[in-house]
């Protein structure tokens, strides 16, 4: 399926784990390219269209060339095979930001060029406690804190064990540190710019 051999990090974990902020340290810091999804939820405060999601309609999400879509605390997402595409031609790697049904299908797809890294913290707690403090609305908040597939994606599915690359992200320094090991040992070619 792949026309390139770069690989894709996949960042999946539950709600306030971390893997928008993860997503945006490995762009920063190597360069790789984050791939845009599409979404049907409303944006949040400040996020902006083309840059933090593709916002869509229920209608016109139906019309994107989608490698796989996936529905998530009643809101569609989906991404696409030309936005992985897009990031390879001119980075060394790209980055998506899935959930863990999306991070299975790319493994699936993509053997492991997909780099799935599963993000957890220690105490539960804290999710439900970043998402409160990142500005969420009220209402957006107790939605997803109550929705199947947050309960779901809050543990390692089975269905990614032995795939996924588990990182505890308590502690942001310790985080790097993991992000920048884990990246030498995989994909030693992405190297750091300067
Ligand atoms: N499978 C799949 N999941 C996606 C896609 N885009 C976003 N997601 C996931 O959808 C879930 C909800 O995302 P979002 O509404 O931004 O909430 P967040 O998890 O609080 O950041 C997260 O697990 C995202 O990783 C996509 O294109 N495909
Ligand atoms: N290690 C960390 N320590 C403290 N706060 C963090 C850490 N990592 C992320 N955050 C904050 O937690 C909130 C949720 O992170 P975010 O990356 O949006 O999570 P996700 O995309 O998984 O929902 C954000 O406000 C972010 O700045």
């Amino acid at each position: 399926m792949a026309g390139t051999t770069k690989p894709v990090f996949v960042i999946t974990g539950a709600a306030g784990s971390g893997k928008t902020t993860v997503a945006k340290y490995l762009k920063d810091t190597y360069q790789m390219a984050k791939v845009i999804t599409h979404t049907t939820r409303a944006p949040r405060p400040g996020e902006v269209d083309g840059v933090d999601y593709y916002f869509e309609s229920p209608t016109s999400i139906k019309d994107r060339h989608l490698l796989e879509r996936v529905e998530y605390d009643g809101h569609l997402y989906g991404s696409s095979y030309e936005g992985l595409e897009a990031g390879w031609a001119k980075h060394p790697a790209d980055v998506i930001v899935l959930d863990t049904a999306g991070a299975l299908t790319y493994h699936q797809a993509l053997g492991d060029q997909a780099v799935v890294i599963f993000l957890t913290v220690s105490n539960p707690q804290t999710l439900a406690k970043r998402i409160k403090e990142r500005g969420d609305q009220l209402d957006a908040v107790k939605s997803r804190l109550t929705s199947n597939e947050y309960r779901r994606d809050q543990s390692l599915p089975d269905y990614l064990k032995g795939i996924a690359h588990v990182i505890v992200n308590d502690d942001w320094a310790q985080t790097t540190q993991s992000l920048d090991a884990l990246v030498a040992q995989v994909a030693p070619g992405v190297v750091q710019s300067s």
